[in-house]
């Protein structure tokens, strides 16, 4: 459960700690505010893609189906930095399938958590094997890292991409290259 006086009272602390003061007009309602943001882009921490991947629809030996370029924002759990992108979802069904939404808002459970890119991409591809139970699923996340590009090492531009197969798309690699062309590249 998100305790937002708990963060309230931290980013005081943290306002306190660069030197600010806190009680200037700009800064009064910034712990209020970063808490009500922290519960908004947190959410995903109490929520699990069961209800979207458990309402399925049958279908009759349906090929592949790839959703892409579904954009995220999440947040690095080393920094606390947006790291935002695209991802990319192929399932092979096993005689039923998602309504299209479900696969975006797997993503966003997922995403609305303090993160690694190399975790949220294994999420996506064991929630759908779990709750939909496809025959196999590839997914791959595009993005960059705030934490990459406006301090430390300072490379804007980089993108970090991850892939995750499970099932029948571990094992073949001619699923694994219709992918790719679909995916047009
Ligand atoms: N594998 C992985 N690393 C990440 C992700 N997001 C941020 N990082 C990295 O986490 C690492 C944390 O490294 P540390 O050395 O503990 O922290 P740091 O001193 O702030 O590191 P620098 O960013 O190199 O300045 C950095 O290399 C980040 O680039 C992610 O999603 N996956
Ligand atoms: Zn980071």
């Amino acid at each position: 459960m998100i305790d937002k006086e708990k963060i309230e009272r931290a980013v005081t602390l943290l306002l306190e700690g660069i030197g600010e003061d806190v009680n200037r007009e700009g800064l009064k309602e910034t712990p209020e505010r970063i808490a009500r943001m922290y519960e908004e882009i947190f959410a995903g921490l109490e929520e699990t893609p069961k209800p979207y991947l458990s309402k399925t629809f049958s279908v009759e030996d349906s090929g592949m189906v790839l959703e892409k370029d579904i954009v995220f924002y999440s947040t690095c759990e080393h920094h606390l930095l947006p790291f935002y992108g695209k991802a990319h979802i192929a399932y092979l069904p096993d005689g039923k399938v998602v309504g299209l939404s479900k696969l975006a808002r797997t993503v966003e459970v997922y995403a609305r958590r303090p993160q690694l890119q190399e975790q949220l991409t294994v999420q996506i591809a064991d929630a759908l094997m779990e709750y939909l139970q496809p025959k196999g699923v590839m997914v791959m996340v595009e993005a960059e890292h705030m934490c990459m590009t406006m301090r430390g090492v300072k490379k804007p531009g980089t993108q970090t991409v991850t892939l995750v197969t499970r099932g029948r798309f571990a094992e073949e690699k001619g699923l694994k290259d219709e992918f790719w062309r679909m995916m047009g590249r």
